[in-house]
C-alpha cells in the first residue's frame, strides 16, 4: 500500500553548477508547482541558493561528515550545512560509496549526525548491475537498509537508486521498481512498524520528463531523486508536473 503523501522531487546537482546555474534554481522557484521540489547544489552554492529560493524550494547538502567539527580537511559537517540554511542532506549516495569507499556504518553515522543537526536525511541504497544479475538485488538493499539506517525513522527518507541506472539512460522496468519499493516498504515496516508504513521512498536513476509519470506512478514510489535532469529548470519542472498528474 502506498502512503498518502504528496510526491517529492529532489534534484541532486552533484559536482555541477557555477554561480550562473542559480538562474535555473530561480526558474524552479518561480514556477511554484504542486509537487514539492528540493535541490542539493554543490556546497559552494548553498548559501546563495538558500537566499535565492527564499523558502519556496528547500536547499540541502549532498553529503556531510559525521563529526560536528574538527581536523577533517575538506569536509563539511551537518552543523555547517544547517548553519548555511540547508534543510536536508543526502547520505550514502552510490557515488560516495564508490568514490570514497563509504561503508554502511559510515552512512549510518553521518545520518545520525545530520539528524542531530536538525536536517532531514535522504539515505540512498541500491544494487550494482552485477548484484542484480546475480539475483542479489533485494538482499543487497536489505543489508544496506539494515546497516545504514538509525534506530528510528524520524526525518528519514529512503532513496532507491540502482547503481546501473544512474546517469546511463537505463531504468528498471516499472514492475522491477514496484517490486523493489515493495521490498523496501516491507523491510521498513518490519523494523519500524507504523513509521515504516509512512516513510517516503524515492526512486532515482535516469528519471527524465519522458519516463517520470510511469516510474513515479508505481506503488510505494513517493517521488524521485534526480541527477542530470535536475540541472535544467524546464526539465525538473516537467518531472514535477508528471509526478503530481
Ligand atoms: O542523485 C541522483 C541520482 O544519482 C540519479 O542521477 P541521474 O538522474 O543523473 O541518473
Amino acid at each position: 500500500m502506498s502512503p498518502p503523501m504528496q510526491p517529492l522531487i529532489v534534484g541532486n546537482w552533484k559536482m555541477n553548477g557555477l554561480v550562473a546555474a542559480l538562474g535555473e534554481l530561480w526558474g524552479m522557484s518561480q514556477a511554484r508547482p504542486e509537487t514539492e521540489i528540493w535541490i542539493a547544489p554543490p556546497f559552494t552554492l548553498i548559501d546563495r541558493a538558500v537566499s535565492l529560493a527564499a523558502g519556496r524550494i528547500a536547499i540541502g547538502g549532498q553529503d556531510c561528515h559525521h563529526s560536528t567539527s574538527g581536523a577533517h580537511t575538506g569536509c563539511i559537517s551537518a552543523a555547517m550545512l544547517a548553519d548555511s540554511g540547508a534543510k536536508f542532506v543526502i547520505t550514502g549516495h552510490s557515488e560516495r560509496r564508490t568514490d570514497n569507499h563509504e561503508t554502511d556504518a559510515q552512512v549510518r553515522a553521518k545520518t545520525i549526525a545530520a539528524r542531530a543537526a536538525g536536517l532531514t536525511v535522504i539515505v540512498c541504497v541500491g544494487e550494482t548491475e552485477a548484484q542484480r544479475d546475480a539475483g542479489a538485488h533485494e538482499s543487497t538493499v536489505t543489508e544496506q537498509l539494515d546497516a545504514s539506517l538509525p534506530d528510528d525513522l524520524t526525518d528519514i527518507i529512503i532513496a532507491y537508486e540502482p547503481v546501473w541506472a544512474i546517469g546511463t539512460g537505463r531504468t528498471p522496468t516499472p514492475e522491477d521498481v514496484a517490486a523493489m519499493h515493495a521490498h523496501i516498504r516491507a523491510n521498513l515496516v518490519a523494523r519500524f512498524g507504523e513509521a515504516g508504513q509512512g516513510a517516503r521512498i524515492l526512486y532515482g536513476g535516469s528519471v527524465k520528463p519522458e519516463n517520470a509519470a510511469l516510474l513515479l506512478g508505481q506503488p510505494n514510489v513517493g517521488g524521485a531523486l534526480v541527477g542530470g535532469a535536475s540541472l535544467i529548470a524546464t526539465s525538473l519542472l516537467a518531472i514535477a508536473a508528471a509526478a503530481s498528474a
